[in-house]
């Protein structure tokens, strides 16, 4: 059965010679889904991950834009020729894409031992120079460059499924992602991990339990990662006995697509030129991670833990020192 779903490529070693160390070894790889892999943490979470085991692994990118989603399995293959990296076409803001994407990863594999919930966006961001200013010159001037509280909002949109853009795409999507993989992620006698990005920016006061999806609000970024934090959690406590568990990480400030949207008047070039200041904040605040490698720390971290010993009421950190090291550490939610 297990031949017939993984198609040809599986029958093909099946009828070779070696087809029994080969077969046998495949059956072993430790299957990894990660959503938003073409770009940013997620990419630098592939790439680690393959560097940290190139043969275990059997890893899976799931984009909604697949000519990116090639150059990404492009860009990890020739750094790890031997890696197995495969592509599944799924755009988390669409609940058709994802039942879809969750239909036919059951159809090609058995299993599921990582899920990484990674996809995320932060649309029409309006950055509140005054609100920066005014934060600089007070005591709140850490807070505001670790967390970005109160100096940043978005406009957002509706999905064709008429859901609110950022809770579809950051949330929604996942969830119903976890719920269809359930029989590859719950297995007897076999742990399976969920790590969702977060966010420092996840503020208790922007999610409102009334408005889950944010309609109302100017701030559902926050509101979408607060509401990540909370089912994880009750994640935990739904699928424990099952041998399914799930934490939360924070990337800290990263570089990536997603913060250049911030100020899109901003040049790539200028980005570069602030880096020096960049490495001085991070003198005082170590949540300045600044690339997608150190971003991906504790996602890497996470991968390396045995599931069971993880604190579920626990954020998991990327940091990265003054001197530039990385550490994770976790924070209570
Ligand atoms: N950068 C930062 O400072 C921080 C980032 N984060 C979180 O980290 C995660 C990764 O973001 P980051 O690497 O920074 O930014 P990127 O924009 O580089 O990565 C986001 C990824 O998500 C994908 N994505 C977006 N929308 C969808 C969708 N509808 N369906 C499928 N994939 C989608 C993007 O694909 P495509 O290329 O097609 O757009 C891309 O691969 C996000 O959840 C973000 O909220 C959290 C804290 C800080
Ligand atoms: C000299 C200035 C132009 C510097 C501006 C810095 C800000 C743009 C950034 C300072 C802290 C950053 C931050 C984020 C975005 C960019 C900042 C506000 C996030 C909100 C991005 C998304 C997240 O999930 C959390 C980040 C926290 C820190």
């Amino acid at each position: 059965m297990t031949l017939h779903r993984r198609g040809n490529q599986f029958l093909n070693q099946f009828s070779c010679a070696c087809c029994v160390t080969s077969l046998g070894f495949a059956e072993m790889r430790k299957v990894v889904l990660v959503t938003g892999a073409n770009s940013g943490v997620g990419l630098a979470l592939c790439e680690r991950l393959l560097s940290h085991d190139t043969e275990g692994l059997h890893l899976c990118l799931a984009c909604r834009n697949m000519q990116k989603a090639q150059a990404a399995r492009s860009d990890l293959l020739a750094s790890h020729p031997a890696a197995q990296v495969d592509l599944l076409q799924m755009d988390t803001s669409s609940v058709s894409s994802v039942l879809s994407a969750a239909q036919e990863f059951k159809v090609r594999y058995d299993r599921l031992d990582y899920l990484y919930l990674n996809a995320g966006i932060m649309p029409n961001p309006e950055f509140d120079v005054k609100a920066f200013f005014k934060g600089l010159f007070s005591s709140n001037v850490i807070t505001m460059f670790a967390t970005g509280e109160g100096i940043l909002t978005q406009k957002d949109g509706v999905t064709t499924d008429g859901l609110q853009q950022v809770f579809a795409t950051n949330l929604f999507g996942h969830f119903l992602l976890v719920r269809e993989l359930e029989p590859v992620l719950c297995h007897e006698g076999r742990t399976s991990q969920l790590v969702w990005t977060s966010s420092n920016n996840a503020h208790r006061s922007a999610f409102n339990p009334e408005d889950i999806q944010h309609r109302t609000g100017t701030q559902p970024y926050s509101s979408s990662k607060y509401a990540t934090d909370l089912l994880s959690l009750a994640f935990n406590q739904h699928y424990e006995k099952q041998g399914l568990y799930s934490s939360v990480i924070c990337p800290g400030f990263v570089m990536t697509n997603l913060t250049y949207g911030i100020l899109p008047s901003f040049p790539a070039i200028l980005w570069t030129l602030l880096m020096p200041v960049f490495w001085l904040i991070r003198v005082f605040t170590n949540t300045f991670t600044l690339t997608p490698y150190n971003g991906s720390e504790a996602l890497i971290w996470l991968f390396r833990q045995k599931p069971e010993s993880l604190d579920p009421y626990a954020k998991y950190h990327s940091l990265t020192s003054g001197l530039g090291n990385n550490y994770t550490q976790p924070h209570k939610v």
